[in-house]
């Protein structure tokens, strides 16, 4: 009976073993057949993680000039993918938008975006759909937009008299924290009904503390936080980055709960004051039948719009402000188009913006060489499918290298040459400034996850950047010559300038227009 027993196990053990070599074969079978995109040797475990280093989206630019415009990396366990070119980040975003409108679950997303709960960073699903329906039928509507321009024209009149303030006192002015401020208080006031910085501002602590949570938020998102990658490193935590993460995640939370108990107050005493966009999550009714939106949801949008709209909009206005002060010829031409368009006895307002054709070439420019997103926000495809004959594994983290599509030498003649003029067309006719049909400048991605906020995004930095050069002069500090001023830039999941900006400021219109107040 024994005898039986050992001969039937013996017998079930040799066919499990046979069937296990048998699938394994099969799939070394079948991933030699699906071939990869070309890409670097890899090391066992790490993958490419070890050829990364501050700057990744050049370390993926010159992968692509080595290997082909699709690239194939492996970051410890996961598939990834980078590509530079025009033609396959079409096919990406447009022709299988489906297939690659996800995110990845990283843990910055999981503690900082509740749970993966909000539009930006939540995977493709139901969940997500809702919430971007939510943002673009009762948030950014024309409409809403509209109704919040007499703050907008408030805050750049703010800017330019903090800007001319200090060139009164012989100050130089750092562009950083001014065109940071602007931003801040355009979103928190549309957002929050509140203004941080300047003559209505909700307290100084409040403002630095707001602050201080954004940037480190900031920072923990755009971090390659090896925990993603390699499951070990999360029980090591070196840098205690997950640790920084939940701290941040609880101050921001209560943050956020502070200011949904505000606006419920609010109502209950039944202010009369304006609907900000609080006001109106309070108001819309939730899931599955629900009175009202959870709290959590209400705080992932809120997060998501401060995140999503400041720093955007203030780096790009900062790189902006660097490289047309590095080229006073373009200062020069900016300020002709400004003088024949808007004159000297008042200041730009936002019907002024799409008549600024030379200085919508400026911002273009801008975004080609120095995009806000330098991988747009990471994607993840959702199931395996095949790109230019190359097979993509199911759930492929997908880099979209916006710098280096803007330098690549394929389309561009003199990528590193700042030169706006590049942008205008030969009929004279209105520059757009988001992608066009040939996706050679893709500064608010296109498909599925493009930017909700392109319009709102656009109308700030033009605005700034209008209100600056027709309102004063500029030239570096100290004695340094255009061309010294600094255009290196950090990693980030935007990508600002190493260095904050600073410059000198000299007033050119007549004085009283500096005092005028909305
Ligand atoms: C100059 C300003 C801005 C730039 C350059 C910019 C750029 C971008 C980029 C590159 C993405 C990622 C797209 C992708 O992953 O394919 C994005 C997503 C997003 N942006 Fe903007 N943005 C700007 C302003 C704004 C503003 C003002 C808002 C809202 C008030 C906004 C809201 C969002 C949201 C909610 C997403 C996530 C969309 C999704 O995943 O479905 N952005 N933006």
């Amino acid at each position: 009976m024994i005898d039986l027993v050992n001969f039937i196990s013996i017998l079930l053990c040799s066919f499990l073993t046979s069937k296990i070599i048998t699938l394994w074969l099969k799939k070394g079978t079948q991933e030699q057949a699906q071939k990869l995109p070309p890409g670097p040797p890899r090391w066992p475990i790490f993958g490419n993680l070890l050829q990364l280093g501050q700057l990744p989206h050049r370390d993926f630019a010159s992968l692509c000039e080595k290997y082909g415009p699709l690239v194939y990396i492996r970051l410890g366990k996961v598939d990834a993918i980078t590509t530079n070119d025009p033609d396959i980040i079409r096919e990406i975003l447009l022709q299988q938008d489906e297939v690659f409108a996800s995110r990845p679950r990283t843990l910055a997303a999981i503690h900082l975006a509740y749970d993966c709960g909000d539009v930006a960073l939540a995977p493709l699903g139901p969940k997500w759909k809702r919430m971007r329906r939510i943002c673009m039928e009762h948030l950014l509507t024309t409409k809403r937009l509209e109704s919040f321009s007499s703050h907008r024209a408030d805050e750049a009149q703010h800017l330019v008299q903090d800007v001319w303030t200090m060139a009164r006192k012989g100050d130089a002015i750092n562009l950083r924290e001014v065109l940071g401020t602007f931003s801040m208080n355009n979103v928190t006031r549309m957002l929050l009904g509140k203004q941080y910085f300047g003559a209505e501002s909700s307290g100084r602590q409040e403002a630095i503390e707001f602050m201080h949570i954004t940037h480190e938020l900031f920072w923990l998102l755009g971090l390659i936080y090896l925990g993603d990658y390699l499951p070990f490193w999360r029980w090591v935590d070196p840098y205690g980055c997950e640790k920084k993460m939940r701290d941040v995640e609880k101050r921001v939370d209560d943050f956020h709960a502070k200011i949904i108990e505000e606006h419920r107050e609010r109502k209950r005493k039944d202010d009369e004051s304006e609907m900000d966009f609080v006001d109106v999550l309070l108001s819309l009714p939730g899931e599955d039948g629900k009175k009202q939106m959870d709290d959590k949801e209400i705080k992932a949008l809120i997060q998501d719009m401060i995140a999503a709209a400041t720093d955007t909009s203030a780096v790009t206005n900062e790189w902006a402000m660097a490289e047309v002060i590095k080229h006073p010829r373009v200062l020069y031409k900016i300020q002709q188009e400004l003088d024949t368009v808007v004159g000297s006895s008042r200041m730009v307002v936002e019907s002024d913006l799409t008549h600024l054709n030379y200085l919508r070439c400026v911002v273009r420019e801008i975004f080609r060489m120095h995009p806000a997103g330098p991988f747009l926000i990471p994607h993840e495809s959702t199931r395996a499918t095949v790109i230019n004959g190359y097979y993509i594994p199911k759930k492929t983290r997908v880099f979209i290298n916006t710098h280096a599509l803007g330098r690549n030498t394929k389309i561009w003649d003199d990528v590193g040459e700042f030169r706006p003029e590049r942008h205008l067309l030969a009929d004279g006719s209105r520059v757009e400034i988001s992608h066009g049909a040939d996706f050679k400048i893709l500064p608010f991605s296109a498909g599925k996850r493009k930017c909700p906020g392109a319009p709102l995004g656009v109308t700030l930095v033009l605005m700034a950047l209008a209100r600056l050069f027709h309102c004063f002069d500029w030239s570096p500090p100290d004695g340094l010559k255009p061309e010294d001023i600094d255009t290196s830039e950090v990693y980030g999941m935007t990508m600002p300038k190493a260095n904050p900006l600073i410059a000198v400021a000299k007033p050119r219109l007549a004085a009283h227009l500096y005092h005028w107040l909305h």
